[in-house]
Formats: structure tokens, sequence, C-alpha cells
């Protein structure tokens, strides 16, 4: 039986369900319209966790036997008592009798700490292996896939997990576990004292009866309580995430508003269901009372009517708590599968969304020189907004080349198609002569740096940062990419300096600061290609004119993509794209373009770097 409360078995029984569900989440039916069960490599990570558990959820099921028939001891033992030793006064047949139980009680004892530890054992391992599967899907999955679920939600499937093994390492499980003792409890009260059997059949027909009326919360998929409660986690995540933005607006009053009102409404579905629970649960444990009373008066008419002795009365009693406890506990735990139901539907739905197309390279390919060629690309994206339609550009090997435009036109779009973050809707881009699009990200990543408009770091010390993406840096290469970015000299006035702790998204630095950790975090990677999304936007005057001034150098051996809005940074390229906002991109000179654009912000620079010849691309950055 436990065997189909395995999550792999919930979802068979779900999925067909969760289609015309009304309350499903709209971003996962989103998401579920993407999703492809073949394209997804995780998409049976759920059922293959259950199949690596099944051996110890086999254990401990074997082992509930001996346990069940253990359990019978203490019964036999107060029978024998009653009938052997407190009738004939045998006290050495009570030492035997009490070294004899306690051994068996030591079994019992290891037996059960064997099964429990089975059962963590089994759901540790689902855990692990759908926790690994949750977060390589993750981050295997395109941009735009990621971008379509916000970081809550993600954070609600991490914890889907723990409510999904719930029902293989809860109290349901134990309470399926002992149902073979409540079978076994019967034969002996059978055998020793037919008389209270039907009672004892009643009771359990009862609690199972009010066992399965609580199952029926599962099949018809009641659970309202559970999807306020995610929209609930939704919005305070999303409250503490925007805890400085509400601060600084000084006008939470809204806010507070909607999120109270989630609170009330969770509140009162959770108070509703958690009353109709401690209910059920209060009404087992009167009925158990009023079923041993039964027992009792059944058995005293008995026992007056010599069909059974007192003995076997006080042994049923015992009995009688062991049959019925598992079907009482089936009653109460019901919640847990539905939970884990919910909790099985939801990840399984999440595994099942497609990753990243290409698979890593296994040839090694020479570093490109950076020539990018984009020929009539589009890109839609989900919501219908096209910031391209049928561009055909190039762009490099090398030099120095300013994407510009106004906002929202689509420029990081563009960045985040030559970073092959995105992949084009239409059309080929290609690096050299290579098409993109054979190349996950991860490849890319090596060939084309790419630093985004919204900067996080990691806490941790600022050496550890910097090493995360290079771990084979040396010191020396560190402390140079660091003087490249101007971050060396705010890190060498900390007093920690590089092994200064930095908090969670990089608090305790300064906007500026961090962008320059961020760029230097880049140029230790040693890519062939920089793309950078407005890289200059919280720096001050001096900073903007050393990063340019680096960025120019290097734009002398690598091609340097700047998104941005400054007019200081796009008059020092050599080649301006800018981004119409129409879905076409057109491109030129400075001297051609910025005027137009700029107006009178735009003075010439005195002097324009050379382009640099492929071979000088060979070299690296820091
Ligand atoms: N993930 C997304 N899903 C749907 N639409 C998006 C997404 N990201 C951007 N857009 C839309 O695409 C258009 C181009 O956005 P993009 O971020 O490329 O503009 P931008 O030129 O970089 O703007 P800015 O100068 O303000 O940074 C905008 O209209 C934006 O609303």
């Amino acid at each position: 039986m436990i065997h189909y409360l395995l999550p792999s078995r919930l979802l068979s029984s779900s999925s067909h369900r969760a289609a015309s569900r009304p309350d499903v989440d709209p971003a996962d039916a989103s998401s579920s319209q993407a999703t492809s069960v073949a394209s997804s490599p995780y998409a049976d990570a759920i059922a293959n966790a259950c199949q690596k558990a099944w051996p110890q959820i086999r254990m401990a099921a074997w082992l509930s036997l001996p346990i069940g028939l253990l359990g019978l001891l203490p019964s036999i033992f107060l029978l024998q008592v009653f009938n052997r030793v407190i009738s004939r006064g045998g006290t050495a047949t009570l030492t035997a009798m009490v070294a004899g139980v306690l051994c068996f009680l030591g079994i019992e004892w290891w037996l059960r700490i064997r099964r429990a530890r089975s059962l963590r054992e089994a759901g540790a391992t689902i855990d692990h292996d759908v926790s690994q599967a949750l977060m390589d899907s993750m981050l295997q999955r395109p941009l735009l896939a990621l971008e379509s679920r916000p970081s809550s939600q993600w954070l609600q499937l991490f914890r889907d997990i723990p409510a999904m093994r719930a029902s293989i390492s809860g109290g349901l499980a134990s309470a399926i576990f002992d149902l073979p003792m409540a079978l076994l409890a019967l034969i002996v009260i059978g055998i020793i004292a037919w008389p209270v059997l039907p009672v004892i059949i009643v009771a359990m027909i009862v609690l199972g009866v009010l066992a399965w009326w609580w199952a029926d919360e599962v099949r018809s998929g009641r659970v309202e309580e559970l999807v306020k409660a995610r929209a609930l986690d939704r919005s305070t995540a999303e409250v503490c995430h925007a805890r400085t933005t509400l601060k600084a607006l000084a006008h939470d009053a809204t806010i507070k508003q909607n999120w109270q009102q989630g609170y009330d409404f969770w509140l009162g579905e959770s108070f509703r269901k958690n009353g109709d629970m401690e209910n059920a649960r209060e009404t087992s444990i009167i009925l158990l009372t009023l079923f041993s009373i039964a027992v009792i008066t059944v058995g005293a008419i008995a026992i007056n009517e010599q069909w059974m002795s007192i003995g076997s009365l006080m042994a049923v009693n015992l009995l009688a708590s062991k049959a019925l406890s598992p079907v009482a506990q089936l009653a109460g735990n019901w919640r847990s599968l539905a939970r884990s139901n919910e909790a099985t539907r939801r990840l399984q739905k999440a595994l099942e969304e497609p990753v990243e197309n290409a698979p890593p390279q296994t040839l090694q390919l020479p570093r490109p020189k950076g020539r990018f060629h984009l020929d009539q690309v589009s890109f839609h994206y989900p919501t219908g907004q096209t910031p391209l339609e049928n561009v055909t550009l190039d762009i490099g090997p090398g030099g120095l080349h300013a994407i510009v435009g106004r906002n929202g036109a689509g420029k990081s779009t563009l960045g985040k198609l030559l970073a092959g973050l995105y992949q084009p809707t239409e059309g080929t881009i290609y690096i050299d002569e290579y098409d993109m699009a054979q190349f996950s990200r991860a490849d890319l990543g090596h060939w084309v740096g790419c630093l985004a408009q919204q900067v996080y770091w990691f806490s941790g010390t600022i050496i550890e940062g910097l090493r995360m993406v290079n771990a084979q840096a040396d010191d020396q290469t560190i402390v140079r990419a660091c003087q490249l970015t101007g971050a060396h000299a705010f890190i060498s006035h900390l007093p920690q300096g590089y092994q200064t702790v930095v908090g969670e998204g990089g608090t305790g630095l300064s906007a500026g600061e961090l962008r320059k950790l961020a760029l230097a975090q880049m140029f230790l990677r040693n890519p062939s290609v920089l793309v950078l999304d407005e890289p200059s936007s919280d720096l001050d005057f001096d900073s903007e004119t050393a990063l340019l001034k680096n960025l120019q150098h290097i734009a002398q051996k690598l091609t340097v993509i700047v998104i941005t809005h400054s007019v200081r940074v796009a008059s020092v390229a050599q080649h301006i794209y800018h981004v119409r906002g129409d879905g076409h991109v057109e491109h030129g000179t400075p001297r051609q373009l910025l005027p137009r654009l700029y107006g009178s912000a735009y003075t010439p620079p005195p002097a324009t770097a050379t382009p640099p010849t492929a071979h000088q691309n060979q070299e690296t950055i820091a």
C-alpha cells in the first residue's frame, strides 16, 4: 500500500486532475504551455528518486512485520501474569517472563530504530535527488523561461520538496506500516477474547470510514488553504525583497493592505481547515475511549458468563489500542498526503519544463576572434513585444562598440542575444563562423563575458566572490583585474581588504563598488567578447573616465560591446548601433549618428583608437 503513497504514484493520480483545476497558479499555467516532457532530462527525477529510495522503504515495510509481532508481547505478558502468576503465585515464572519481555523489548527497540532510519534514508534520498534535479533544471533553463517565474516561486518549489517526501517518511507511512499489526492484534483477540472481537471490528470500520472521509479531501483536491498559503508566501517574499524601496517610498499602506488581505484570506482558510482536522482528531480520541468502554462492558459480560478470563480482558484492552491506533492515525494524516500531493504535482510540472537545447560541447573549439554576424534576426517576447525585427548587422572583431537607444527600445535584448542568453525567434547569430545556437550559455560563458544591468553579489568575502568565477586565478591576476575596473582602490581602503565580508546581494557596498567588482569578475574569466549593459551607470566621473580608458585599451585586443545611455561612452566607441525601438537597428560611426541622437551634448573625441588586428585577440585582459 505504501507504494501508492510514493510521490511518483501521487503524480499519476493528480496530473490529469491538474489540467482541470481552477486554482492552478498562473505562472505554473504559463510555464506549462511551454512544457515538453521529452525536452527535459529532469522529467523523471521524482520517479527515479522514488525508485532509488524504494529498497529502504521496502526494508522499513519488512521490519514492520517483526515489530508488529513483538508489539503483541505486552498483552500476552499481561494475560500470562493474570492467568499464571497472580492466580498461582509463581514468582519464578514472573522473573522468567519479565526477563523474556525485556529481551524482546530490546529487540523491538532496535527494529524500530532501524525502521525509522530506513525511512529517514528514503526521505533523504528523495530530498537529495529531487533538490539536485530542481537546482540543475533551474540553472539550465533559458533565461527567458527563468524570468517567467518570480524568485519567490522558485523558493516555494524548493520548500515543496520536504512536503513531497512527507508522504513516505511522515506519520502516514508509519500508520500504514502498523496496519499489519492491527490485523495480527485482531487475530489474537479472536483467539483469547472472541466475545469482544465484533466490538473491535465495528470500531475499526467506524474509524476507517472517518479516514476514508478525509481521503476525499485528497481525491477532490480541495486544498484552497495550500493555494492561499502559496499566494501569501509570494507576497511576503516580494515585500521582503522590496523592503528598501518601500522604505524609500515611505508609502507602504497599499502594499501592507494587500498583504494583510492575503494573510487574512489564508488565516481564515487555515482556521477552517485546522478546525475540521482538529475536530476529526478529537472525534477519533473520543471514539477510541468510547470503544474502550464498549470493550470493557462486553468483556465484563463475557467474564460473568465465563466465556473469557479477566486476564484476557486486560490483554484485549492493550490489543484493542494496537489494532485501532493505526486506523485512527490514518484519519489524522490525510492532510499531509494532500500537501504532498500538491507539492509533487507542482514539482513535476517544473521539472518537466524544457532546459537549454544546446548540449555541452564535447570538442574544445578555438578561441573566437569575436566577430558577430546577425542574419535576419528577429526576437519576440512571449508577451508580444518585438524589439528586433529582421535585423542584419556585423559587430567586430575587436573594437569598442556602443549600443544606444531610448528606454525600452531593445538594447538589453540585443545584448542578451549577443551573449547567448536569449535565442533569436527567427534568424541566426554567428560568432566567427559558428552558429551560436549550437552552444549552451555555459560554453559561451568562456568566450562572451556579460555584465548584466543589475548586479547581484553573493554573500561572502570579496576574494571568494572573485575566485568563484575563476578558481585558478592567482593573486596577481585578481589584483590586476580589480585595478582595471577601479575596484582595487576601494578594496585597499577597507580594513579587511580582499577578506571583507559582503552581505547578501552586495549589502555593505555601494552600487558603483559592486559594479566595479562585477566587471572585475568578468575580466577574470578572460573572454574574447565583453557585453556590458550600462557599465558606467553607477560610476562617478573619475571612475567612468578610468573605465573608458581601460575599455578602449581592452578593445584593442577584444570585442567590447557597451550598452549605454552615456554620450561620453558612446563618443569613444568606434561603432554605434542605434536600436530604434521599431524593431530596426541603424549603425554608423559616432560622428555620423551621435550629433543627431544626442544633439549639442555630443562633442567629438580628440582621437579614435585604431581597430585591432585578429592576432591581437589571443592576449588576456587581466
Ligand atoms: N522578460 C521580458 N518579458 C517580456 N517583455 C520584456 C522582457 N524584458 C524586456 N521586455 C520588453 O522588451 C522591450 C525592450 O526591453 P529592453 O530591456 O531590451 O529595453 P532597453 O532598451 O534595454 O531599455 P532600458 O534603456 O530602459 O534599459 C521593452 O518594451 C520591455 O518592456
